[in-house]
Order: C-alpha cells, then sequence, then structure tokens
C-alpha cells in the first residue's frame, strides 16, 4: 500500500520505518530539510535500538523514502500524521500548530478517497475538528494514537500490545486492517472505537503511567519519613496482580517529551471543557516528581555538609531514560543544570546524552568516559539507570573519587555492596 507519514521526529522516523518492514511503499515529510537530509541517507537522525538498520534496509530496498515536499504524498492512500503537539511555551495546553500546518498542507495534495490517520498525542476533541477542516477535500479522517516507548520503539510499533482505532465508518477500520495486516494476523487485540475515545485512551494511558510513578515516589517521601524501604515496599504490593510491580520503580521521576507535556494538557484540556475537578489530581502528580528532583538537590547539599558550593560533583546520565538520546524534560539533565546553578563544580556523563544536553545547557562541563567524571569527584549522583552506570564496580568507584558519597537517583545499586566499599549512600526512599 502507498502510504505516507508527514512529520519524521521521534514517532514519525520509527512509524515509516517500521511501515516500509511491513512491505508498503512509504514517503515520509518533513519540514526539516536536515533531519529528511538524515533520513534519506538511511540513518538515524537520533539513537533508538534498530532504528538505523530499519531504516537502511528500507531506503536501500526501494521501498522508503524522504522529502521536505508534501505534494510527493498526493498518490498515498494513507497519510499518517506524526508532527509534534509539544507544551505551549505560556500554559500547559498542548501546542497544536504543527497539526494545523500539516492538515492544511495536506488539504492542497491529498486524493478523495484517502485517509488521513491521526498518531500524534492530541487533545481530545481535536481530531473532530480536524475531520471539518479535511471534509471539503473528499478525503476522510481516523485517529490511530501510538503507545511505543522510546528505547522499545521498533518491537512496540512492528508488534503492539493493542491498536486502537478511533474512526467514523467501518471503511477506515478495514483500510487500517490493511496496513497492520501482520500484527492482526498475528492476534495484536484491537480496539475499534470512535474519534473522541481513540484520543482519550491514549491521554489517559499516560496520565494513568503518570499517576503510578508518582504513587510510589509519594511513598517514597512517606519512607524517607518513616525509615521505611520503598524498593521493597513496591515489590510487595506489586505481587498483587491488580497493582502490578511494572511502573513502580521509585526515583528521581518521570521526564521524556511525552508524559509531562501530555499529562499537563490533559489538565488544560480538562478546564475548557469544565472538568477540572476531575482530573485535578493530576496537578499533584506533577507536583510529586518535581519535587523528587528538589529531593536530589538536598540531598546533595546534606552529603557535603550544608553546601555544594565548589565541590565536584559527577552527575551521572542526562537522559530522560536509558537507551535512549532523549534529554526532553529530563530529570537528570535538570538536576546537574540546579547543582550547577548552585555552583557545584558539575562534570557530567551519558553514554548518548552529551551532545543533545550541550545544546540546551552549555554552561555544563560533559566528558564521555565515566571514569573521567568520577575521578576527584566528591559525590557522584546517578539519575539515568544506563546498565554501564548500574555495573559500576563500588570498589573501583571509590579509588577514582576523593570521598565515597553517593546518591542513587534510580535505587538500582546495591545498598549492601556500596556500603561494604566505604559509600555514604542515599537512595530515594530507602536508605
Ligand atoms: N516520542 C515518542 O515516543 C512518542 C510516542 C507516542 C506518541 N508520541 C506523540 O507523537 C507526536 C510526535 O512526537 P515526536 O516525539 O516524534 O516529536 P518530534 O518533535 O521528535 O517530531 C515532530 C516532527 O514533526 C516535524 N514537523 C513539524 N511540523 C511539520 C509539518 N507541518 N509538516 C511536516 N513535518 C513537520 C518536525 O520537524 C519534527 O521532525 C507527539 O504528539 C507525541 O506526543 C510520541
Ligand atoms: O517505574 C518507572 C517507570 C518509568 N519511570 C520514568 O518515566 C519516564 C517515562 O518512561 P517511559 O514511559 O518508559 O518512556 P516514554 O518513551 O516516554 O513512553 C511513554 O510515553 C510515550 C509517548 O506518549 C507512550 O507512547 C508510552 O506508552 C509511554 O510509556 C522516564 O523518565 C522513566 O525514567 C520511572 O521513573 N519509574
Amino acid at each position: 500500500m502507498k502510504i505516507s507519514v508527514i512529520g519524521c521526529g521521534y514517532l514519525g522516523a520509527v512509524h515509516a520505518a517500521a511501515m516500509a518492514k511491513l512491505g508498503h511503499d512509504v514517503v515520509g515529510v518533513d519540514t526539516d530539510p536536515a533531519k529528511v537530509a538524515t533520513l534519506a541517507a538511511g540513518e538515524a537522525p537520533f539513537h533508538e535500538p534498530g532504528l538505523a538498520e530499519l531504516l537502511l534496509d528500507g531506503v536501500e530496498g526501494g521501498r522508503l523514502r524522504f522529502t521536505t515536499d508534501i505534494t510527493e504524498t498526493a498518490g498515498a492512500q494513507v497519510h499518517f500524521l506524526a508532527v509534534g503537539t509539544p507544551q505551549q511555551a505560556d500554559s500547559d495546553a498542548a501546542d497544536l500548530r504543527f497539526v494545523h500546518a500539516a492538515i492544511d498542507a495536506l488539504r492542497a495534495v491529498v486524493q478523495p478517497g484517502a485517509l488521513v490517520v491521526g498518531k500524534s498525542t492530541v487533545p481530545v476533541g481535536t481530531a473532530a475538528d480536524l475531520a471539518v477542516r479535511l471534509a471539503e477535500t473528499g478525503a476522510s479522517l481516523a485517529w490511530n494514537p501510538e503507545f511505543l516507548r522510546e528505547g522499545y520503539a521498533i518491537a512496540d510499533t512492528l508488534t503492539p500490545d493493542r491498536l486502537v482505532y478511533g474512526v467514523t465508518d467501518p471503511g477506515q477500520a478495514a483500510l487500517l486492517d490493511e496496513v497492520y495486516r501482520v500484527a492482526i494476523d498475528a492476534g495484536t487485540p484491537r480496539i475499534v472505537t470512535d474519534l473522541p475515545t481513540a484520543e482519550l485512551v491514549k491521554t489517559a494511558a499516560n496520565a494513568f503511567l503518570a499517576t503510578k510513578i508518582s504513587f510510589i515516589n509519594a511513598m517514597a517521601e512517606i519512607a524517607e519519613a518513616t525509615g521505611a524501604d520503598v524498593t521493597t515496599l513496591a515489590d510487595a504490593i506489586g505481587h498483587d496482580a491488580r497493582i502490578g510491580r511494572r511502573f513502580l520503580n521509585a526515583g528521581i521521576g518521570f521526564g521524556g517529551g511525552c508524559l509531562p507535556k501530555d499529562i499537563r494538557a490533559f489538565t488544560a484540556r480538562a478546564e475548557e471543557l469544565g472538568r477540572a475537578e476531575s482530573v485535578a489530581f493530576l496537578r499533584q502528580v506533577d507536583a510529586i516528581n518535581l519535587r523528587r528532583r528538589e529531593r536530589v538537590i538536598d540531598l546533595s547539599v546534606e552529603l557535603l555538609g550544608g553546601s555544594v558550593f565548589q565541590k565536584r560533583i559527577a552527575v551521572l546520565g542526562l537522559t530522560f531514560k536509558p537507551d535512549s538520546d532523549d534529554v526532553r524534560d529530563s530529570p537528570a539533565l535538570d538536576v546537574a543544570a540546579r547543582l550547577h546553578g548552585l555552583g557545584a563544580d558539575v562534570v557530567a556523563t551519558d553514554p548518548h546524552g552529551i551532545e543533545n544536553s550541550r545544546m540546551r545547557h552549555p554552561q555544563l562541563d560533559y566528558v564521555t568516559d565515566v571514569e573521567a567524571a568520577l575521578a576527584g569527584a566528591e559525590l557522584a549522583v546517578l539519575v539515568t539507570e544506563w546498565d554501564e552506570y548500574r555495573s559500576l564496580d563500588a570498589v573501583r568507584v571509590a579509588e577514582l573519587m576523593g570521598s565515597a558519597r553517593i546518591i542513587d537517583g534510580r535505587n538500582v545499586l546495591d545498598v549492601a555492596t556500596w556500603k561494604a566499599a566505604g559509600f555514604q549512600y542515599r537512595g530515594l526512599g530507602r536508605e
């Protein structure tokens, strides 16, 4: 099938490459010429395991190309919309200007009978507005929200947990079944519903995930006040299948290009709908999450005897999670910048996040080698749980550092081992 993908950032690049892998004839469109040049060369513009191989395979196989010219999408039967929906600069609401620009551009080229399929995360009600804007073209609109996780994006796209179609007629669902034939034949559950439900499924899923993380981080705050251990607590409640252990890892909290902005946009949309109280708890979810970053700063001050000023601190991790180079709303980068702001001599390291961090915070010192970051540091702060930081040898780290102090901002180190190596250890909600 001929498919176009409008917007080839994180979601769009992965989706285009995956659609080509499924045998479709795919053209990806983006307004950023540098990104298009990279993608057209079969290279990944960001770090995502497996993406580069998939892109190269598609481009060399002739099933995948990229362009800045939207008129090249004219023959497509299905146009996926994957442009960004960031938080507005001056409010919590989603900025829909890229969605509107893409729909306006598509209006001029889309053929009657074609299907435009929204994948971006949008406030509930957006799709119905867009359908009206498209009506005169003879094309129709469906919504097919995306649930991929960075770091697992390829597998999540090729073999998703579920497919959700928001449609206005059964023919749209049949066409989407053809797009996802491989997953459908493999038994992937598929939920066919209306436009607002499909939009809301996505928003609700991210709100739930964020709430689960803030719930365990709230328990971490109580654990800190009582000497309880939040990791043991998570293990214990997680054995209850109704609760489940996943997404109960306490630490410095959630970041990234999705959960933080999506819960804020949901709150803003609920206010517009006159339903502010229904999701008022999401303000608490956000506040708990941001307080965990403060906690790392407070612990740093405490461990360093009352001030971080001119103290050398090694910050291990910059990305919002491992296996990604994404530093959008990253708690790790935020902690590094705040410590620097307090006058600490911060040396930050990350396997893949330095380039993107430097663009946002050029004032920080970055080193690629973790041992170089640790050398002579008075405090180490582990804030992204990359495997190479989880597996650090405590005795070797103690030798490298001037003094053995560590904050485990992701609760991934073995407390007994680090204490045995002489460390003053602080986790979040434990020890
Ligand atoms: N990143 C994820 O893991 C993920 C997962 C699920 C859903 N989402 C949602 O998908 C959407 C995209 O997220 P992202 O992380 O890929 O964002 P992104 O910022 O990485 O990518 C957006 C891309 O759209 C391009 N663009 C903007 N306007 C355009 C236009 N008019 N025509 C063509 N291209 C245009 C930009 O140049 C950019 O490359 C958001 O709504 C996000 O919430 C993202
Ligand atoms: O127990 C946990 C689990 C996650 N996190 C943090 O939560 C954030 C988000 O993690 P994750 O959800 O794995 O990353 P994303 O790639 O942002 O994926 C989320 O956002 C996407 C965009 O909407 C959705 O498609 C995904 O389903 C949803 O999981 C990261 O900072 C993690 O460190 C925790 O602090 N504790």
